[in-house]
Formats: C-alpha cells, sequence, structure tokens
C-alpha cells in the first residue's frame, strides 16, 4: 500500500508549509470518514470484549475488525511507510509486495500513540460525533455492528496518521532550531519543549477552519436550512480537534524529540 502523502523527498516531507499542508488535507480525510460513521448509532455493544463471541479471538468485535484489517494491509506495505503505525503490532504480517525503500527523515524511534488515541475514540469522540444527530441515544442497530465497526477503522486510520505526523513536524522543527531543542531535550525539559512547538495562532486556524468545513460538508447543498438534517455537528469536530488531536499530535512531537538526541554527539 503506497504513502497516500507524498514523502518521496526528504525536503519536501520536512519543509514545515508542506507538512501544514498535508495536515490540512488530513482534515478532509477526517472528516468524510467521521460522517460516514455518524450516520449509524454508536453500537456500545461492538466496543465491549466478549459482548460478541469471536471464535479464538478475546477482541471486541470493533478491535477484531481493526486487528484483521492490519493483518491485511501489512502485508500490502502499509506500515511501510513512514507516517503509518499499527494500532496492533502483534498483527503485522510478512509482506506479499517487495519492500518499499523510503528516504530515511525521521529519527529512529518507537513513539506510537495509537493506543490512546483508540481509547479517546471511543470513549469521547463517538459519543460526541453520533450525539448531535440523535444516534447515540437511538436503539442500537445490529444490522450496523460491521458498517460502524468499518467505519471506526477508517476514521482511526486517518487520525493515527494525523497526529503521527507530528513526527515530521517535531523533525523539521528541530533542524530549524537544533541548538534550542538540544539543550531542552538534555534537561529532560518536556514542558518546555511543549512551549517550543506550540504556535497558538496556527492551533486556532485550524479549528477555525474546521469549524466551517464541518458547517460545509455536514449539510446537504439540495436541502433547505430549516429541513437539513446536520451529518455531523460542528462543535463536537472542532471539541475533537481541541482536546484530543492537537494534543495528542503534540504529545507525539514531544516524545518524538525526547528520543531526537539517540546515538547523536549530544546523548
Ligand atoms: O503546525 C504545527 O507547527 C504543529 O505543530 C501542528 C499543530 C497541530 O496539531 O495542528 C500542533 C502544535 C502547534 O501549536 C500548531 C499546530
Amino acid at each position: 500500500m503506497d504513502a497516500t502523502i507524498d514523502l518521496s523527498t526528504a525536503a519536501q516531507a520536512l519543509s514545515l508549509p508542506h507538512i501544514r499542508h498535508q495536515l490540512i488535507r488530513l482534515e478532509d480525510t477526517v472528516l468524510f470518514h467521521l460522517i460516514e460513521r455518524a450516520q449509524f448509532p454508536l453500537n456500545a455493544t461492538i466496543y465491549h470484549p466478549g459482548a460478541i463471541p469471536i471464535p479464538g479471538s478475546h477482541l471486541s468485535f470493533s478491535d477484531w475488525v481493526l486487528h484483521s484489517t492490519e493483518q491485511l494491509q501489512s502485508q500490502i506495505r502499509r506500515y511501510q511507510s513512514p507516517d503509518e503505525y499499527p494500532f496492533f503490532p502483534d498483527a503485522m504480517q510478512e509482506l506479499i509486495l517487495p519492500e518499499l525503500v523510503y528516504p530515511q527523515v525521521l529519527w529512529q524511534n518507537d513513539v506510537n500513540y495509537n493506543s490512546e488515541l483508540k481509547t479517546r475514540y471511543v470513549a469521547s469522540v463517538l459519543p460526541g460525533c453520533c450525539a448531535q444527530t440523535g444516534r447515540a441515544e437511538r436503539a442500537e442497530a445490529q444490522e450496523n455492528y460491521g458498517s460502524a465497526a468499518t467505519a471506526d477503522v477508517l476514521c482511526l486510520q486517518s487520525l493515527s496518521r494525523r497526529i503521527h505526523f507530528g513526527k515530521f513536524v517535531a523533525e523539521s522543527k528541530f533542524r530549524q532550531d537544533t541548538a534550542r531543542y538540544v539543550a531542552l531535550i538534555q534537561a529532560e525539559d518536556r514542558a518546555g519543549i511543549d512551549e517550543a512547538i506550540t504556535d497558538a495562532k496556527v492551533e486556532a486556524k485550524v479549528l477555525e477552519r474546521l469549524r466551517v468545513k464541518a458547517e460545509m460538508y455536514g449539510a446537504d447543498p439540495g436541502l433547505g436550512e430549516a429541513d437539513a438534517p446536520r451529518k455531523i455537528d460542528g462543535e463536537a469536530v472542532v471539541a475533537m480537534y481541541r482536546d484530543h488531536v492537537i494534543p495528542l499530535t503534540k504529545v507525539v512531537e514531544v516524545e518524538y524529540l525526547m528520543q531526537r538526541l539517540r546515538g547523536t554527539e549530544w546523548e
């Protein structure tokens, strides 16, 4: 599975305007997948291990679908791409396509916040996104279990790509201001690193743009304001980015930087 984002040259992958452009594109991907998911009820049963018996597995139905998807996609090179990280590292299989060689732009690291992302997605993001359309309260729809879990995979994968793109942002910032970051990392000053990577104006712009996109993509242009049901609630989308997506992107940036000096002259 080839990279959906152009990481073909190191210079391209590390240009901050280019990275921010990719983050903006990913907003559309995340939004469209959430709109797909929000048409189904919350279906809480699919997140409880054991609630739906799966032969040979103790996973929840939703996790089992994700695990099985990762098993398949690992064979077609999804996790070769430096912006893709599995939720289930134990699902990884041998490649059936020849290995792809990407330019080595990121420093060696084992930063993976997918587990935390999935917990937040199930506990907060989904209830928020399904709620405003009345779907959180709506009765479970057993016939939609498979569709909901399939949509979850797409939502989680796009959110994961978004937050782990923080590694490219961090590498770019490190190269721009190496001396400052080396000092902060050596002092293990996570709060200081967090402050250094933060650009409040950019964050405000991200949230403002998302509000507009959610308004636009969530409305059906063929229907008038009054009778047009919203496909997604703008507030829920903004809250998801404000409370989870941006904070997790920043944690990825900080933790990546904390590993950035390993094997270098500054260690
Ligand atoms: O664009 C950046 O510089 C980023 O670090 C990404 C991001 C984001 O998640 O959108 C995170 C931290 C910054 O405060 C601004 C934006």
